[in-house]
């Protein structure tokens, strides 16, 4: 049987709000999480990771152009089409997507090791096979032209092509030849490619030999990387980015050590990698502009990813401060160095306090050089944008010495409101007029830069197997809208990215969590795909370019929900069928 398990899960809510044990049932999301599905930690622990949140503030933020927080106020739903050329896609990454992870001579990433590493990922879960895009890659550019994206943003796995990760040692020609049928049948199909260079799978030997992000050999060996990428796909391909949130890599991977490689470095970790990151990025972008761009004539971006932090009261300063802090720790960490050549004077005034306290030497955030501010400065033709939710901030003191962190050196609390939809992810909040003040806060601090939205979607737990995501729907709805609004307010947004084509291997959520405009069957070997409704309003929204008026729009849902009822039961016959095909029909955590 289909169907989505409707459990009663009741959301507690803590922080400051003082509501722990407060019960909230949502209506609208159905398809919620189970209990039982969720890791084993108890409603207490909860409270308390949540309590985590509760910071103070004592310095003013600079910035270069101030963002008024009474603009852009929550307005209706505004009809209007996009401008002529606005480009639609949808996206994936190699590791999440690809699987053949030991195929054809890939070498091992970083994630294919902590997959490895029992307890790590959720019910350990790896992606070593995951969607199979390596071999299926041609069905999907199908279903992207049955869609008509006009563009497809995905990754190359570094290791598939340089399998110890150095060039200078061996190219895998076969895992350049998989990315050249790739990038090929995308453009036979007139689907532009948009390439990541790196979504998070370093070299699994980078990483043991040099400690990965780190060491600041990490440069050299990336560019390598990207300069051969621009050699062998550059005459195809005119859309680089060099990173996919880089937020996500330098926190997770070596702060939290939630994600590979695993590291909890806490204080230092996250500032290190960053930095080595952020040079990494102009090395390339210098790369291509001295070798490639005249006879290529292509671009090179970063894709950077982050939530807007709004002030609990926006009468309030010292909200209205703390929430700026929290963007600029967040977004600013990555795009003002970028942009304007070094860190937010609010990360450097922070850090270098608390790590003063501590009686350290030095801040432990590190220093840019002169020569390094003005080579970083400028290097972005276009903004690769990721967001998907958004969080209240107030100020919140975290005296230095009591584990210091890259948390708590910005003192602030981060908030959510409980009518606020959360249909999968725990950090997922369908917040859209977020998305319209993170765009005009992108206009305002950093010159209006092209941009393009790389990544930006909802998940369900995976206990849901109704393909009729109403809720999935309404996100996509509302936050395209406050985009749009984006666009009237001047704000220079070129194309927009769906996350994500296909359900995927949602990094240490295993499998349990679903972004997918497709549904995949990762209980079948041969991993068949299923379109949500979510595909059809999509569609419906690229062949309009927008939302035309309102009579269209309100039809749209009704007739994505005809046609997912038959998907639903083309899905749940063959579940029948390989049930009986089965002694363990269903994976334990897959029940419905
Ligand atoms: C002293 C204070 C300590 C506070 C410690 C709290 C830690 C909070 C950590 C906040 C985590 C937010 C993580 C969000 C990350 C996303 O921006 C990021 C986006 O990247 C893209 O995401 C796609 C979907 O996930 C992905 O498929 C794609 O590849 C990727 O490019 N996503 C991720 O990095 C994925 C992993 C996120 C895992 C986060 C787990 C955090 C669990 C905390 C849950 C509690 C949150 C409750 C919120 C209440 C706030 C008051």
């Amino acid at each position: 049987m289909t169907g989505c398990v409707f459990s009663g899960f009741l959301r507690n809510y803590t922080e400051v709000w003082g509501l722990c044990g407060n019960l909230w049932t949502p209506e609208a999301f159905e398809c919620k999480k189970t209990e039982s599905s969720l890791p084993k930690i108890t409603m207490l622990q909860r409270c308390v990771l949540r309590t985590y949140h509760v910071l103070a503030l004592v310095l003013c933020v600079s910035a270069r152009e101030d963002f008024d927080w009474t603009k852009n106020e929550k307005t209706s739903f505004y009809y209007s089409t996009f401008p002529t050329g606005f480009s639609w896609g949808a996206g994936s990454s190699a590791y999440q997507t690809e699987g053949a992870w030991n195929i054809d001579g890939k070498g091992m990433s970083i994630w294919d090791a902590f997959t490895r590493k029992k307890g790590k990922i959720f019910l350990n879960d790896t992606g070593d096979t995951s969607c199979d895009g390596y071999n299926k890659f041609k069905e999907d550019i199908t279903l992207m032209k049955d869609m008509k994206l006009n563009h497809y943003r995905f990754s190359i796995s570094w290791p598939r092509i340089l399998p110890s990760g150095l060039k200078s040692e061996h190219i895998n020609e076969k895992g350049i030849k998989y990315y050249e049928d790739l990038i090929n049948m995308l453009l036979d199909n007139k689907i532009t490619p948009i390439v990541i260079l790196y979504h998070w799978d370093l070299p699994q030997l980078l990483q043991e030999k040099y400690g990965g992000w780190q060491n600041v050999t990490m440069v050299n060996y990336f560019n390598d990387f990207a300069n051969l990428c621009f050699e062998r796909f550059g005459h195809k391909v005119k859309y680089w980015m060099t990173f996919n949130n880089p937020w996500s890599i330098a926190v997770e991977g070596y702060e939290t050590g939630e994600h590979a490689p695993g590291m909890k470095l806490k204080g230092t970790g996250a500032y290190k990698a960053a930095h080595h990151i952020i040079k990494a990025h102009a090395k390339v972008w210098h790369t291509y502009d001295m070798q490639w761009r005249s006879k290529q004539k292509g671009m090179v971006g970063i894709s950077l990813t982050a939530d807007w932090g709004e002030p609990v009261d926006i009468t309030n300063q010292r909200d209205i401060e703390a929430a700026e802090r929290y963007i600029q720790f967040y977004l600013g960490w990555f795009a003002t160095p970028i942009f304007n050549g070094d860190y937010p004077q609010v990360m450097k005034d922070y850090i270098g306090r608390k790590s003063g306290q501590q009686g350290l030497g030095a801040s432990r955030l590190p220093v840019f050089s002169p020569q390094e501010k003005s080579y970083i400065k400028g290097t972005c033709d276009f903004l690769g944008l990721g967001h998907f939710t958004t969080r209240y901030i107030t100020p919140k003191n975290y005296p230095s010495g009591l584990g210091d962190s890259y948390f708590t050196d910005r003192d602030l609390a981060e908030l959510v409101d409980p009518k606020w939809p959360d249909p999968g992810s725990e950090w997922l909040y369908s917040v859209p007029w977020g998305f319209r003040r993170m765009l005009n806060f992108v206009k305002t601090q950093y010159g209006n830069p092209m941009v393009y939205v790389t990544e930006n979607g909802v998940s369900e737990k995976m206990v849901c197997t109704d393909l009729c995501d109403d809720w999935r729907m309404q996100y996509f709805k509302d936050y395209i809208n406050e985009m749009l609004k984006a666009v009237k307010d001047g704000v220079n947004v070129k194309g927009y990215t769906a996350w994500s084509l296909l359900d995927n291997f949602e990094w240490d959520e295993g499998f349990s969590e679903r972004f997918g405009l497709y549904y995949v069957d990762f209980s079948n070997k041969n991993k068949p795909r299923y379109p949500k409704a979510s595909v059809q309003f999509y569609k419906r929204i690229i062949s309009s370019n927008g939302f035309p008026n309102q009579r269209e729009v309100e039809s749209w849902k009704r007739k994505a929900v005809e046609t997912c009822a038959s998907s639903n039961q083309l899905l749940a016959a063959a579940r029948r069928k390989s049930q009986g095909n089965q002694e363990k029909a269903w994976p334990v955590h897959d029940e419905v």
